[in-house]
């Protein structure tokens, strides 16, 4: 069998028309645009990278994007400094701090910072507390992306045989919230996890999040199984001094046996930055006492 590849960067794509689509509609009822503020602190490339991309994809999709680019000894006072005027800046709607931080910043204490309401990375603990108990409050767009990917494919879950691999706070954790909110049976693997290649064959549905290349095989997987790959990992290519990025799933392998694979790149990732917009429209129809439109 050869799976069919889960064309993320193509769903993105069209949740961010969507997302365009509804921005007109916040603009006549409050005289303004959407609002999202990325905080970068320090210049690690990556992280510069993916905070150009969503401060382009924040532009295109008709909202406003404020950057903050601190340096790498920015001290935690300042940053925390930063966090409180951005929770009371009417115009900012969703704040985005880019992790990691540099070691003398407590992640936690900044996080915890944020007003909850303009969580849209849906770190704060309120707002895994609210998933925890099936609140209405944001979740990590990670994992929502990958919940949209395979409802897409999917439709219904229930009853689905769900393993997610890893059990981050980020990605691991939330994504089996979803799936367990969904119906699905669901297994939380890890690296304590004895026998790891069994219960992933157990699963209807595999979720990979922990950040080492390609580990999950072909012959791992349930015949038919769907493989979402979140892990994005950059590793030597072919040619000397060149790298490139692998999941954390070995494609090659899987796509065998699975019926449907995300790649890497072009599956998660691109639906990470969507669903960050998405949240961003959700938090300004939600901060204005507005119905956000349903859909998204
Ligand atoms: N507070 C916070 N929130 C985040 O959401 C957050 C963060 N910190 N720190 C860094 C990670 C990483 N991240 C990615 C987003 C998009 C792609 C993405 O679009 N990747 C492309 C490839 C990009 C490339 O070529 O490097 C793809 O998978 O197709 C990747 C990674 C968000 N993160």
């Amino acid at each position: 069998m050869s799976a069919e590849r889960i064309d993320g960067k193509a769903y993105a794509a069209g949740l961010r028309q969507r997302l365009a689509a509804a921005v007109p509609a916040f603009e006549r009822a409050t005289g303004r645009v959407p609002g999202l503020a990325v905080v970068l602190v320090g210049e690690d490339p990556a992280s510069a990278v993916y905070v150009r991309s969503k401060g382009k994809a924040t532009v295109e999709a008709g909202m406003a994007s404020f950057e903050h680019k601190l340096p790498a000894d920015t001290s935690e006072a300042d940053l925390l400094a930063l966090v409180d005027q951005l929770n009371r800046d009417a115009t900012v709607d969703g704040i985005l701090v880019q992790l990691p931080l540099p070691r003398q910043i407590d992640e936690q204490r900044v996080i915890a910072a944020i007003d909850p309401d303009k969580d849209v990375d849906g770190f704060h603990v309120a707002n895994a507390g609210r998933l925890a108990v099936g609140q209405p409050g944001f979740v990590p767009c990670t994992p929502l992306g990958c919940l949209m990917l395979l409802q897409d494919r999917l439709g219904d879950l229930s009853g689905m045989e769900a393993v997610v691999i890893g059990r981050s706070n980020i990605v691991g954790k939330p994504m089996a919230q979803l799936l367990l909110g969904a119906n699905c049976t669901v297994t939380i693997a890890h690296s304590r996890t004895r026998d790891l290649p069994a219960v992933v064959r157990r699963a209807d549905i595999v979720v990979a999040a922990v950040g080492r290349p390609e580990m999950v095989k072909g012959d791992w997987l349930k015949p038919g199984a769907v493989v979402i790959d979140v892990g994005i990992n950059r590793v030597p290519a072919a040619e000397e001094g060149k790298t490139r990025l692998v999941g954390d799933v070995d494609y090659a392998s899987a796509a065998e046996v699975a019926s449907a694979i995300t790649p890497v790149p072009g599956g998660v990732g691109p639906m990470t930055i969507a669903v960050l917009l998405r949240n961003t429209l959700v938090a300004a129809f939600r901060r204005a006492g507005l119905a956000a439109p349903e859909g998204l």
